[in-house]
């Protein structure tokens, strides 16, 4: 295993070095033991799963290549025999000109076959040209399907999501090993010609030609060994030093960037990152140049030891000079093709390390897929309730939720509270059936949750989170992106407009509804975060307005960029979603949006500290009453002698 440098920069900005830990399965390991043998053997297996994918991409394309290949093998045979009558023509008897004669036949004969063979080459080439996009999409679709499918437990692991980052190489790999396949049919066909034709020659022959061939072979394989492994070890500096660099350039970063003079700072990281990264590139060079330098020796040694049996099988008189002529000529296209022949193998095998992280990210991802099918949801269900909920994040050691117990009743506001980190988002997710719980039950009426269709559970639930997604497409998409499956005109919308008071907002942008809010694209606007959050509004309307059976909505902390008077207008606009078939879920820290809930849980370290009406906790003092009187304190007209003072002393100034 490579064991690079650190890097000053890795250190400061990121505790210590950056790498890959291989830390998948043991087998990763032992799979990076690679070498020509195993590559060999496990050749089959992977040509096997390109030809497949091509199969299902386009057949007729995958047998136009086939055909084509063979017939180029078939011509490299046919031109060497015609080297062969040639070579016996010129070096037989008669005159020169008689001999000139001779030859002439075979002369064309290999000018026929050159043609053809040229033919055969362009139409093979056009035909994988044509499949490999074609396989490409398979894989990317693959790729970005089965990431989309998985529970969002595996999106939130640090391992799962670094398979996701390798794996995604896996689609490119796919379509080069279209190409590597398709010249390493071509090698082997023209490999075979040739050592037919060399076996009739002469049986010494053909071990001699595996010999000149096999040192490169073994050359190519170590250099592509290497490689890969430098690339496993290397993929999160590479990562980090595109974050840096994206930083550099990003929207989001530019102030700070400017104000603190964060740009030298991290544009000398990044240099100081590359210089590590290159120094990586640099011994691997290195490396190739002596593994070559010595394959090259070694192959070299092979065609002077090659020459020299055929020198000896010469002078012995066990062959002709016209045969040894041939053999020259087939000597050195059969070493050419089988020096090409061990790069393709061994571009192939290059490739599908990556296509074999692609195809291990699939097999994982269907183990962590969201289960499909399951009991449908009832389509009235009078309440939903999260009974002794316990949730621990895999990376945790103490649960995030711990024996939650809330119910829903259809037509009710619940209103969820509690200091940050206590669980609340969490509770919402599991609520979602996003993640499921460790214990503890999820029930819709009286279905369990773990025993219903997950997609329908998805179907009954409206999400509006404070980082929630601002898609960079039309004002109109974004509240319609709600339920992109309900295909609505624009007129449709108004209602979800109004609902969110939005129409200021619409009003402004240059296409009303058809605007695009994206940015990066020309001619874009772009939203404050106030007004996209009406957007997100208008967005949660839609989905509940178009959601036919009892369904929950949840918003979490869905007014922290609105005004004074936008955000009571938005919590008076959320309460009023609530209706015989819609119970609402409000997460936030303005106490004054939930003093109207009809029943407000308060959450304390992942476990429920108290419940009630707001009366009633305000009644008995505790954790909910603390919280509401020092924010109300801060509105008080004595408000400076109410706030509680910093309970540290204040910053001392370094200057
Ligand atoms: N994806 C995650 N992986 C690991 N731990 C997490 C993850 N998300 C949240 N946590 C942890 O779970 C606990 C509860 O987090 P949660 O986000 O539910 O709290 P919250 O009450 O919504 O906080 P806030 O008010 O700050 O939004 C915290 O200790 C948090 O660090």
């Amino acid at each position: 295993m490579v064991e690079p440098t650190v890097s000053a920069a890795e250190h400061e900005l990121f505790g210590g070095p950056l790498r890959y830990d291989m830390g998948w399965a043991e087998h990763e390991r032992a799979r990076l033991d690679l070498n020509m043998l195993s590559a060999i053997r496990a050749m089959p297996r992977l040509v096997g799963g390109t030809l497949r994918r091509a199969w299902s991409a386009d057949r007729p394309a995958l047998l136009a290549v086939g055909v084509s290949e063979i017939g180029q093998g078939i011509a490299a045979a046919v031109s060497l025999l015609a080297v062969n009558v040639m070579m016996h023509a010129l070096l037989g008897s008669g005159t020169p000109v008689d001999r000139l004669y001779g030859a002439l036949p075979a002369l064309i004969a290999g000018a026929v076959v050159a043609v053809v063979n040229a033919g055969l080459a362009g139409w093979s080439t056009s035909r994988a040209g044509r499949l490999e996009p074609l396989v490409e999409r398979i894989a990317t679709t693959e790729y970005l399907a089965a990431a989309t499918a998985v529970e969002l437990e595996a999106i939130e692991d640090p391992e799962f999501r670094r398979l996701i980052d390798v794996a995604q190489y896996g689609a490119a790999s796919a379509r080069r090993m279209i190409s590597a396949c398709v010249a390493a049919l071509n090698g082997t066909i023209s490999l075979i010609a040739t050592a037919g034709v060399l076996t009739v020659l002469h049986p010494a022959l053909l071990p001699m030609l595996l010999l000149i061939a096999a040192p490169r072979g073994w050359g190519a394989m170590r250099v592509a060994q290497e490689r890969y492994v430098s690339v496993m070890t290397w993929v999160e500096h590479v990562r980090a030093s595109r974050l840096i660099g994206n930083l550099l350039t990003e929207r989001s970063a530019a102030q700070e960037v400017r104000i603190h003079s964060v740009g030298p700072f991290l544009l000398d990281k990044y240099k100081g990152m590359a210089e590590s990264a290159e120094a990586e590139q640099k011994r691997l060079a290195n490396g190739k140049a002596l593994t070559e330098l010595v394959a090259a020796a070694l192959s070299g040694l092979a065609m002077a030891g090659t020459y020299g049996v055929m020198f000896w099988l010469i002078t012995a008189g066990h062959m002709s000079l016209a045969v040894a002529g041939t053999a020259v000529v087939a000597v050195r296209s059969g070493s050419a093709s089988l020096g090409a022949l061990v790069m393709n193998v061994n571009q192939l095998h290059e490739e599908s390390l990556y296509v074999q992280d692609h195809d291990r990210f699939l097999t994982e991802a269907a183990g962590r897929a969201i289960p499909s099918g399951g009991e449908p949801v009832p389509r009235r269900v009078e309440q939903v309730v999260l009974d002794k909920v316990t949730y621990r994040y895999p990376d945790r050691d103490a649960p995030a939720l711990d024996g939650v117990s809330i119910t829903l009743p259809m037509g009710s506001v619940t209103a969820v509270v509690g200091e940050n980190g206590s669980g609340k988002s969490t509770l919402m997710k599991v609520l979602a059936g996003l993640l499921l719980p460790q214990s503890g039950t999820v029930r819709w009426g009286e279905s369990e949750l773990t025993g219903l269709d997950r997609s329908q559970v998805f179907d009954r639930v409206a999400l509006l989170t404070q980082d929630f997604q601002r898609w960079p497409v039309t004002a109109a998409l974004n509240i319609r992106i709600g339920r992109p499956d309900h295909d609505a005109e624009d007129e449709e919308l108004e209602p979800s407009v109004d609902y969110a008071g939005a129409s200021p907002v619409i009003a402004k942008l240059p296409h009303g509804l058809r605007s695009l809010l994206a940015r990066m694209f020309r001619g874009a606007s772009e939203l404050s975060g106030g007004e996209w959050q009406k957007i997100g509004l208008a967005r949660t309307h839609w989905r509940s307005s178009t959601c036919p059976a009892d369904s929950v909505l949840i918003v979490d902390e869905p007014t922290s960029a609105l005004d004074p008077e936008a955000e009571i207008a938005a919590f008076d606009r959320i309460r009023q979603l609530a209706g015989p078939h819609r119970a609402v879920v409000l997460v936030t820290h303005r106490m004054s949006g939930v003093r109207h809930a009809d029943t407000i849980y308060v959450l304390t370290q992942g476990r429920l500290s108290e419940h009630g009406t707001h009366d009633e906790l305000i009644a008995a003092d505790g954790r909910y009453a603390a919280m509401f009187h020092t924010q109300a304190a801060q509105y008080a007209p004595d408000s400076r002698a109410r706030v509680p003072n910093p309970s540290t002393p204040p910053v001392p100034d370094r200057s």
